[in-house]
């Protein structure tokens, strides 16, 4: 099956009102245990990868990694793209390496560490947006910080992630602001920020409204009904994975993700897309780990490997399952890459956006 394009897929998402996890991959185990999910109940796909991955696997590995992924399983629809991309080289080369979509972040500048202006994030988005449209290759836009609304700091990982304090202001999106946004990048989704950040250590107790913001994406959708919405953050550190890496020689302090339920909540108010990395860390290290600890004679990487893309594998199919993506591969049919760019061309993509939403 061709390569599929993130406003493709989200449309689809939108109109039979289902979402879509973006996995994060790094290596050829995540890669194979999403698609073996996928393959097992007939989900399309968002293969994403991050600077880091890029460097870690090197581009050509993750191209022709990707490329092998859509030979053995055809049938189902895969999306690649970029995450968090911070300034136009890096979105500009994931093109270049047959990504179908990318996110232009601007709510960092480039060095992916120091909240930017408002006109900055708009200027560098609809910059990448206007070039990207002309292959037909998506664009996801983020505005508004990802960070603790406990803590009020953002939540760095591998050097990317804002430092410092933020303000509530920063760290839940303005919807008048989003509007605006939208209308003046043509951004195909918009990552949005609601008291989510980046890793295992998103809140200190099981989130509340007050630290897990649903109604500002409840409002944002109000205003912006056509725009798909993307959650970043929203693993959900299930408490089973924390525990068996407690158990087997792990120290994992005590923490709380995104419950399922509230990001099934988003996908009834226009999330499409939601980012999740550190589930699937967690599941593969736990099996690590246990078998470790269990087979303290065992040195075949394998033997680690297999459990370990079986954990990811059954975590997968479950956000499958439980955003409705599960049995909607099969449905689509994928329109090519120059075949967008034309209707970019036309202007038959662009936001949707009437005064009256704005107002
Ligand atoms: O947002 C993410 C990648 O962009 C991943 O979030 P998690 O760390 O919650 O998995
Ligand atoms: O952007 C956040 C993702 O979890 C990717 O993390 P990474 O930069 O460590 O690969
Ligand atoms: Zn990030
Ligand atoms: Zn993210």
């Amino acid at each position: 099956m061709a390569r599929i394009t993130l406003r493709q897929l989200l449309d689809h998402a939108a109109e039979y009102r289902y979402g879509v996890p973006a996995f994060n991959i790094n290596n050829m185990e995540q890669g194979l245990a999403v698609m073996e999910a996928a393959a097992a109940c007939d989900a399309p796909v968002i293969l994403q990868a991050s600077k880091g991955a890029r460097s870690y696997a090197k581009d050509i590995m993750l191209a022709r990694m990707i490329e092998a992924l859509t030979e053995i399983y055809p049938a189902i629809p895969v999306c690649v793209h970029q995450d968090h991309g911070s300034d136009e080289a890096t979105c500009m080369t994931a093109i270049r390496h047959g990504f179908t979509s990318v996110m232009m972040d601007g709510s960092l500048t480039a060095d992916a560490k120091t909240p930017a202006s408002y006109e900055y994030n708009v200027a560098i988005t609809e910059r990448v947006a206007r070039i990207a449209h002309w292959v037909g290759v998506s664009v996801e836009g983020e505005l508004g910080v990802l960070g603790s609304l406990e803590s009020g700091t953002g939540a760095a990982e591998d050097g990317h992630g804002a430092e410092g304090t933020l303000s509530h202001d920063q760290l839940l999106t303005d919807p008048d602001q989003a509007v605006d946004f939208v209308a003046r990048t043509g951004v195909d989704a918009l990552a949005i920020a609601c008291g989510t950040s980046h890793g295992a250590y998103k809140f200190t107790r099981a989130p509340d409204g007050d630290i897990l913001a649903m109604d500002v994406i409840e409002e944002i959708h109000r205003k912006l009904p056509n725009t798909h919405l993307v959650m970043h953050g929203s693993s959900s550190v299930p408490q089973e994975m924390q525990d068996i890496i407690n158990r087997f020689g792990g120290r994992m302090p005590q923490t709380y993700g995104v419950p399922v339920e509230e990001i099934e909540r988003g996908i009834r108010h226009g999330v499409r897309k939601v980012n999740i990395d550190t589930d699937c860390r967690m599941a593969m290290a736990g099996q690590l780990r246990r078998i470790a600890t269990e087979h303290p004679e065992e040195f075949d990487p394998r033997k680690f490997l297999k459990p370990a893309m079986e954990a990811m594998r059954n975590l997968c199919r479950d956000r499958f399952e439980r955003f409705g993506t599960a049995g909607k591969a099969s449905k689509i049919k994928v329109i090519p890459l120059d075949e967008m760019a034309s209707r970019y061309a036309t202007g038959e993509l662009d936001p949707q956006i009437t005064t009256a939403e704005a107002a």
